[in-house]
């Protein structure tokens, strides 16, 4: 399996809850063989597939599918997404490890800054190790099932791996993946510096996500209120800085884009609020503590980020 092979690529999902089911669910419908790692919902779905409710492609269902309760069973793949939380990723280090062939691309679908560093102590350094931000909204709402209500894009990076020191086929590898999701009619652009385009990402993750949990509030009631979209611009702004402490740059404008695409965007309860309601553990250190450690070591400190992360962990001990 080589960046060049002219096969149809084999894809394995690893972790299939929204963002996993929704974007395997599309690449097996434009064609590409795609096999399914589940955990609780590996019995519902083995027997009666995904099924999709989009607000943009309608609905879609996939039935059957190539369902797996263990890793060890897959075939191997030439790109493995990962669609879990980042709170699992230490615990999956070994099993994506065992699954991953050497050239094989793992694409975490994740939120949060540096996530792919805990895995890449486990991978050899032949795999090729990407971070995928997902602009979307997405959650389950039964076993097998994936609500879609807005938006959609998928932007990669290159984190690390054999092409680390090889920019045309770094190059070659991140548009292939951005390919893949295009042929299945789904936005992706290559991201030439992953690290700062996860700063980008936690522009709008660090407000909304955490607010939602804190106030209990969906984004329609958060820009309702004075207090709450004062907080949310705050929070942003603290982003915008932390991300220059650490040398990234992040237009002003770029934040007021956010802010005003919220306005916009369908009522919206961010991913965090799901796993607050059903007791899962929130993910606090790649939104929170992981940031504001390397703006805390580049000599920053950011007052509202750090109330906001204690707030949240006291309320995720309790919840748990
Ligand atoms: N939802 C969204 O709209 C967006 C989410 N994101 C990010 O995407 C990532 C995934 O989020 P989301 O899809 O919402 O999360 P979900 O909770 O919906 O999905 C996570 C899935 O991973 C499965 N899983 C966890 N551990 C294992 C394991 N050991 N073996 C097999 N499966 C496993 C879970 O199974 P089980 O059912 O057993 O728990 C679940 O199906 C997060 O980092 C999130 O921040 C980013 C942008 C938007
Ligand atoms: C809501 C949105 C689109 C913001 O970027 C998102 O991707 C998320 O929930 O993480």
């Amino acid at each position: 399996m080589t960046d060049t092979a002219h096969h149809t690529p084999r894809i394995g999902i690893i972790g299939t809850g929204a963002i996993g089911g929704f974007y395997g669910l599309m690449l097996a419908r434009a064609g590409f063989d795609v096999h399914f790692l589940l955990r609780s919902e590996y019995p519902a779905v083995s027997q009666r597939g995904l099924q999709l409710n989009s607000a943009v492609h309608g609905a879609i269902s996939l039935n059957p599918v190539q369902a797996y309760a263990c890793a060890a069973d897959m075939p191997p793949c030439d790109w493995l997404l990962v669609g879990t939380k980042t709170t699992d990723n230490v615990e999956l280090a070994p099993t994506i490890a065992q699954v991953a062939a050497p050239d094989t691309k793992v694409v975490l679908l994740q939120n949060g800054l540096d996530v792919e560093d805990r895995l890449r102590e486990h991978l050899p350094e032949s795999v090729h190790l990407l971070g995928g931000l997902c602009y979307i909204c997405v959650h389950r709402s039964g076993p097998g099932i994936v609500e879609h209500q807005a938006l959609g894009r998928v932007n990669l990076g290159y984190h690390s791996g054999s092409a680390a020191n090889d920019e045309v086929r770094r190059q070659a590898i991140v548009e292939a993946g951005a390919g893949l999701f295009q042929q299945a009619g789904i936005d992706s652009q290559v991201m030439p510096n992953l690290h700062q385009a996860r700063w980008h990402k936690l522009v709008w993750n660090v407000p909304y996500n955490g607010l939602s949990v804190l106030l209990g509030a969906s984004t329609t009631a958060l820009m309702a209120d004075e207090s709450s979209r004062e907080m949310i611009q705050a929070l942003m702004a603290e982003v915008v800085l932390g991300a220059k402490a650490c040398g990234h740059e992040i237009a002003a404008s770029y934040a007021e884009q956010m802010f005003s695409m919220t306005e916009q965007l369908t009522d919206y309860w961010p991913s965090m609020y799901h796993d607050h309601v059903h007791k899962r553990p929130l993910e606090l250190a790649a939104i929170y503590a992981r940031p504001l450690a390397a703006v805390r070591a580049a000599g920053c400190e950011l007052p509202r980020m750090q109330a906001l992360y204690q707030a949240l962990s006291f309320i995720d001990r309790r919840n748990r």
